[in-house]
């Protein structure tokens, strides 16, 4: 379903998995940096220093810039590998990243959150939640064979999430009704997979053909 786009990212001799590997692992250093600029007590010449080394680094990613909407030749959209996903993506400094997986009638995500994505001191930004379960959400929607978009989404803060726990984050589809489907989800530790820290209800809507060929144009 994914048309390959005009002009590749890299070059043709590179296959896919092996940029998949070096996103992945660039993904993983970024993210290791993000954690040890939101934890470290260095002292200002450290910082400034460093400021200067990663402007350095920034100006040796060369090359074309992705343009909006452009699918990148390592994804496969939709449902599938989305590298630079702020969710699942392996290259997103952003994402946790969520690991996916089908679990019964519906599908299950592990990540653990660090300080990065701290909103109480010790504890996960509520926003971050609802991120984690408005993808596993779409997921499950996917994996219900009707990809769709949240129209609506509702959060029910029960307990703190805490970071630096390995979670467990679960969603299926309860219903659907035409292009509309009507999805739960929840937040616990692995350690408690019983007591749900966070739960959420939603409303997916597939858009119409014509639609989905305007907001999806390389697809
Ligand atoms: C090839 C296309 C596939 C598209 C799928 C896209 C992604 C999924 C891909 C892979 C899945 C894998 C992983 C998950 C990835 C991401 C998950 C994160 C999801 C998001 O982060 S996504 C971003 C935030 N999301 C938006 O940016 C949506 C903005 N939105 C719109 O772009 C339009 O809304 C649209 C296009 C969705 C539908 O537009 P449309 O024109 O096709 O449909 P229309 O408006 O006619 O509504 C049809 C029926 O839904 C009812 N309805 C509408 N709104 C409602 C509401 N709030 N509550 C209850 N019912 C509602 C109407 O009342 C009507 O019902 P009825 O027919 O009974 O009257």
């Amino acid at each position: 379903m994914t048309a390959p786009p005009t002009e590749t990212p890299f070059p043709e001799t590179e296959e896919p998995d092996d940029q998949r590997t070096a996103i992945a692992a660039l993904g993983h250093e970024l993210r290791t940096l993000v954690d040890a600029t939101v934890t470290t007590a260095a002292p200002t010449e450290i910082l400034h220093r460093m400021a200067d080394e990663v402007r350095g680094l920034t100006g040796q990613l060369t090359g074309r810039r992705r343009r909006r909407a452009e699918i990148p030749a390592v994804d496969e959209f939709p449902g599938g590998v989305r590298m630079y996903s702020p969710v699942t993506g392996l290259g997103s400094p952003l994402a946790p990243p969520l690991r996916v997986a089908p679990d019964g009638d519906g599908v299950v995500g592990h990540c653990t959150l660090g300080i990065a994505h701290e909103g109480p001191p010790g504890y996960v930004h509520g926003g971050m939640s609802a991120m984690l379960l408005d993808e596993l959400m779409g997921w499950a929607c996917y994996a219900a064979k009707s990809p769709a978009m949240t129209v609506s989404l509702g959060m029910r803060y029960r307990r703190p999430v805490p970071v630096e726990t390995p979670l467990r984050v679960h969603a299926r589809v309860t219903g659907t009704e035409d292009r509309k489907a009507f999805v739960t989800g929840s937040i616990s530790t692995e350690e408690t997979p019983s007591v749900p820290l966070v739960t959420a209800d939603a409303v997916f809507v597939s858009p119409g053909p014509g639609r989905a060929r305007a907001l999806f144009p390389s697809t």
